[in-house]
């Protein structure tokens, strides 16, 4: 029942979305397609390294959780190696004092936790846990090749009305509603959410959650770089890589080779100074689509495409070998102070949102000082940090590079998810980073947008937005 499959397939973007996809693609529609994947960056994307002293660490997308299952089998089958993400303690700073520090001892930091915060600690482990489980259940569905054409309907089938329910309330609003206190919520889970996205709770209850599990033990990340994952896939995917800047994407007809006029899309792209154009069968765009980050205008489609303007967080990654000046958060003194990660509230009036030792991405074991002169800390902020901010944290350093990032979405509540299926045979990977901005969320997009291109291509309508699929596959155990 199969029809013949397409001659060939265009990708827009090879971070962790479109390389996925390329793989995925692969593997739905055999050998004989041709794939091309575009980029005019590097292959990657926001999976990127910087260098200090010779070392490469993280800049962008840099922890796995352990249940990010499709993240965990690339790395198995590209035979990359892992490196677990070294705990540290950690303290957080509300502006004037150290609101919340770690210790290394369990028991110790359990009491800490309970006298602070009484059980609210474990009460959100088991709201993350629950939210967790459901969310795993995409997996199952991906494994027997179902797919989804909006992100909503995915999210639905995953956690039915609840997940709807918290990409429409904020995640203050969601926490609020099931009894933590405010304490507890500005001391602990609003600095969570400014590590991780740059934001405060008013994000959307799902990223809130997705941002959560970030405190849950066994983050990993790949030997050598995130971003090796990535040139893995298009090797492993035989996908043919286009270094240039896709500019226009149209419909044309064309007459194929069966001598049937058939309607494709013709890519038009810019390699240096130079313009060329190709026309696909399928086209699949991994990359947020906004005049910032892509700039990509969609010609001539009848009813024409909608237009994005998602705005995205501007973050700044800092990395910088040097000391600490720990009396601007405590006044112990340096050889008294054991922390290793430094969260901030949101009313701290800092100008970073943290600050953390790193490890390169080749070390295994608990980061080292590159000399005796200091460690390489990972600071994050809104803005680029100026000289006399860099002075006021350090009291010496010897290296600083930055990384400026469009790095996630702004999440505002209610969101209302741009939609997958943008045309025919054009499909929209990016979206899903309404609902949360993970390396994950793009493997998990990557996968059901080749799932969804193979079975509209096949006319598989049955393997598209089957409601109860958790009842219908648990009857088929
Ligand atoms: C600072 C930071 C920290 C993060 N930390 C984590 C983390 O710890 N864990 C986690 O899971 N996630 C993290 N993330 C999020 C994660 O990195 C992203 O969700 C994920 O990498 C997005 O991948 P993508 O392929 O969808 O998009 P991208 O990586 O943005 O890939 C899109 C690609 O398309 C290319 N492109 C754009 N326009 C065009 C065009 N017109 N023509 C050709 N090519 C084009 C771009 O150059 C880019 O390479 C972090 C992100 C940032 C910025
Ligand atoms: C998608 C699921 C279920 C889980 C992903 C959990 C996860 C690893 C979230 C992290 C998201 C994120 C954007 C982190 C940014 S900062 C990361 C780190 N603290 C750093 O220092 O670089």
């Amino acid at each position: 029942e199969l029809r013949a499959p397409p001659d060939k397939i265009a990708i827009i973007g090879a971070g962790i979305g479109g390389t996925s996809a390329a793989y995925y693609l692969r593997q739905k529609f055999g050998k004989d397609v041709k794939i091309d994947l575009f980029e005019r960056g590097e292959v990657g994307g926001r999976l990127a390294t910087m260098t200090v002293r010779g070392q490469e660490y993280e800049a962008g997308g840099s922890v796995i959780h352990p249940l990010n299952l499709h993240m965990k089998r690339f790395v198995k089958d590209l035979g990359l190696s892992t490196i677990q993400s070294s705990g540290g303690l950690m303290g957080v700073y509300n502006g004037e004092t150290l609101v919340f520090e770690e210790s290394s001892w369990f028991i110790i930091n359990m009491f800490k936790l309970i006298w602070h915060y009484g059980f609210q600690s474990l009460r959100m482990h088991m709201w993350v846990e629950d939210i967790l489980d459901k969310f795993m259940r995409i997996y199952r569905y991906q494994s027997h090749d179902y797919a989804f054409s909006s992100v909503e309907k995915l999210l639905h089938s995953l956690g039915g009305d609840e997940f709807l329910g918290m990409l429409n309330r904020t995640l203050l609003e969601t926490l609020q509603k099931a009894g933590f206190s405010e304490k507890f919520l500005n001391e602990i889970v609003a600095p969570v959410m400014r590590v991780n996205y740059g934001q405060s709770m008013n994000i959307n209850g799902f990223v809130g959650a997705v941002s959560l599990s970030s405190a849950d033990s066994g983050l990993w990340a790949v030997e050598g770089g995130n971003k090796l994952v990535c040139s893995g896939l298009l090797r492993a995917s035989k996908s043919n890589l286009i270094s240039g800047s896709v500019m226009y994407i149209e419909e044309k007809t064309r007459t194929k080779h069966t001598g049937n006029p058939t309607k494709m899309y013709e890519v038009i792209y810019q390699i240096g100074s130079e313009i060329r154009s190709d026309v696909y069968d399928i086209v699949l765009v991994a990359t947020p689509l906004n005049r910032k980050m892509s700039n990509i205008t969609f010609l001539n489609f009848d009813p024409p495409i909608e237009e994005f303007h998602q705005y995205y967080q501007h973050i700044v990654t800092t990395l910088i070998k040097g000391q600490l000046n720990s009396t601007l958060f405590s006044s112990r003194a340096l050889d008294k102070f054991d922390l290793s990660t430094i969260l901030t509230t949101d009313n701290s009036d800092l100008f970073i949102n943290s600050i953390g030792i790193v490890s390169s991405v080749t070390e295994k074991d608990n980061p080292q000082p590159l000399t005796d002169r200091g460690y390489v800390w990972k600071i994050f902020s809104q803005e680029i940090l100026t000289k006399e901010q860099i002075l006021k944290l350090f009291l010496s350093y010897d290296y600083a590079v930055k990384q400026s990032w469009l790095a996630y979405p702004h999440y505002k509540p209610p969101e209302k998810c741009p939609s997958i299926i943008l045309h025919d045979r054009l499909y929209y990977l990016n979206g899903i980073e309404c609902a949360a901005s993970a390396m994950e969320m793009s493997a998990i997009a990557a996968h059901n947008a080749a799932l969804l291109a193979y079975h509209r291509w096949n006319g598989h309508t049955d393997m598209i937005d089957q409601e109860d699929l958790y009842e219908k596959l648990k009857t088929e155990l």
